[in-house]
């Protein structure tokens, strides 16, 4: 294993990724639409973003979504990952082995965003191990996920660095290749069948992003489905993606191998007049930039003839126009073809397809191991705020104040007495507040990586009724174990149709029969619920 890690280093060989099988996964999406709403003052905008995207993408394969700022990429990807963003309305069809997108998925689906979302003070270890104590399944032991955190370390070759913090503006800590590889290995530490990564190699020299890639392809290999957005590749890089989708304002201008995406553009007419990185080329035509590139005769057809005077000098199509080409090369020439391809039956077992699907969740640890875990990584990782020198001195000076004010206090007068009453409400107010204050101010910091962990499904956000099987009054036996579903139970059983958000079933404990509502508020032991609920 180390060397293979060593290996990685050096970018000479492949590490072997993952020892235990990967449920394979095959992601489709046909006519892909997504626009926003912006709501103003008076009026209500509607903006597309994405214009029929289609594509499709196996296990064992790269897709890379490539294209200028602002073509749709992160949107596209996070449409593809199951995450939506509120004000943002979608259409067109996205399929897991056949199978519509369905929330079981998500301990199927690694999500590396754009921005790294690490705890600063904790070391690379610590992040990986705090990682697979919360999203390994219960099965597994402490040590046995310990181990897992250990293998992922150095399947990614950080077991160098596997001591030093992670590091953030204040604190010097860990390269960003090193920060982007500890990302990727909070997500594959649980096998995901499918691993989405939004820009991994922005920031990175190319050298290192390289080495990035190389590793999504060896995680590829190992029977994952990988997809990436990616900014301005070199050539080397490019040639790495088995797949290639290239977007312009939104709309589709080539879905194919990437190598074949230079044949297909020179096919159209386009190719690049000197010797140039194959994604610069396809940049620079998606931006609709044709310097130094030789456009068809059709497309400079369109162009209005200038300076009839100085003798038919031909102007260059502006990038609308050719924006407008390659939309419709590619709609006339590939769509229809690709699009059939997507109606071809994923060539799997049914049953493995469904598997992906499972109900059957045994992610994380319980409530109270969850809270452990948390509390162990909030202490570890708030460790330097609360024993730094500035709070040290704060506290210090106040005690040193406060001494000298009631120094000498005459405890004997009734004066005295009121003095020293005010010292114990100062005193109470202060040490009342001051912690208060000091927890109001950690989450908004920490509200990031809160968002990120519950979007993973990696924490037990759930408010949970407990009632005994055959409880009709549902104002008693109930109790909170957790922070934001609801359990219900029935007599005789789940019942579906009660409330279509009704979606998990399981058995907690033994002669306790339960049904979960997801709720998007933090955790409420609510009664109201129990009021809602029809009768039995
Ligand atoms: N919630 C939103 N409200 C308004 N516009 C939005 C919203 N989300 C996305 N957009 C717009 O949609 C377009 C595509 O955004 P997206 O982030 O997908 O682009 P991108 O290709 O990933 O860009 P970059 O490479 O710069 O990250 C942009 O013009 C962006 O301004």
């Amino acid at each position: 294993m180390v060397d293979a890690a060593e290996d990685l280093e050096v970018g000479m060989r492949k590490p072997k990724f993952q020892t235990e099988p990967t449920l394979p996964i095959f992601l489709k999406f046909r006519d892909v639409t997504s626009k926003v709403i912006i709501k103003g003052m008076t009026s209500t905008e509607e903006k597309d973003i994405l214009n029929g995207i289609s594509g499709s993408v196996d296990p064992g394969e790269v897709l890379a979504l490539m294209g200028p700022s602002g073509s749709g990429k992160t949107t596209l990807l996070n449409l593809l990952g199951g995450r939506l963003n509120r004000p943002t309305v979608g259409g067109g069809s996205i399929t897991y082995n056949d199978g519509p997108y369905s929330k079981f998925l998500k301990s199927r689906i690694g999500f590396v965003t754009q921005d790294d979302i690490l705890f600063p003070h904790l070391t690379v270890k610590e992040t990986l191990t705090y990682a697979a104590l919360l999203r390994l399944p219960k099965t597994l032991t402490k040590e046995q996920k310990q181990k897992r955190a250990i293998e992922v370390i150095y399947e990614l070759g950080l077991e160098r660095c596997q001591d030093t913090m992670i590091g953030g503006p204040f604190v010097h800590g860990v390269s960003g290749g090193e920060r982007k590889r500890v990302c990727i290995g909070n997500e594959i530490i649980i096998n995901p069948s499918i691993l989405f990564l939004d820009e991994p190699t922005s920031g990175l020299d190319s050298t290192t992003a390289l080495k990035t890639v190389q590793l999504l392809q060896d995680m590829a290999v190992g029977g994952k489905t990988v997809v990436t957005t990616i900014h301005q590749p070199s050539s080397r890089l490019f040639h790495k993606f088995d797949k290639l989708i290239l977007l312009g304002k939104g709309s589709l201008l080539y879905f194919g191998k990437s190598s074949e995406a230079m044949l297909y553009f020179s096919s159209i007419g386009c190719n690049p007049l000197i010797a140039m990185n194959p994604a610069e080329f396809l940049l620079d035509l998606a931006n609709g930039n044709i310097n130094d590139v030789s456009v068809p005769s059709e497309l400079e057809d369109k162009v209005q003839i200038g300076n009839s005077d100085a003798g038919k000098k031909r102007r260059k199509p502006s990038p609308a126009v050719v924006h407008e080409f390659l939309v419709e090369a590619y709609e006339t020439r590939v769509a229809d073809k690709e699009k059939k391809k997507l109606m071809v039956p994923t060539p799997l077992d049914e049953e493995v397809k469904t598997k992906v699907f499972s109900r059957k969740r045994q992610w994380g640890a319980s409530w109270w191991q969850q809270y452990t875990i948390l509390l162990c990584r909030g202490i570890k990782e708030r460790r330097h705020d609360y024993f730094s020198w500035l709070r040290i001195t704060q506290v210090l000076s106040t005690a040193i104040i406060l001494g000298l004010l009631w120094w000498k206090s005459d405890s004997n007068s009734l004066k005295g007495l009121q003095d020293q009453a005010g010292l114990l409400f100062f005193i109470a107010v202060f040490w009342g507040f001051f912690p208060v204050f000091t927890a109001i101010f950690t989450f908004p910091q920490e509200r990031a990586m809160l968002s990120k962990e519950r979007a993973a499904d990696m924490l037990e956000n759930e408010c949970c009724f407990l009632f005994p099987n055959h409880a009709h009054d549902f104002s008693q036996h109930c109790c909170c174990l957790g922070t934001r579903t609801s359990y219900w139970s029935y007599p005789d059983g789940p019942k579906e149709g009660h409330n279509s958000s009704f979606s998990y079933c399981d058995d907690l404990h033994a002669g306790w029969r339960v049904f979960c509502k997801e709720s998007p508020s933090i955790c409420i032991l609510d009664p109201l619920y129990v009021f809602q609920l029809p009768h039995l």
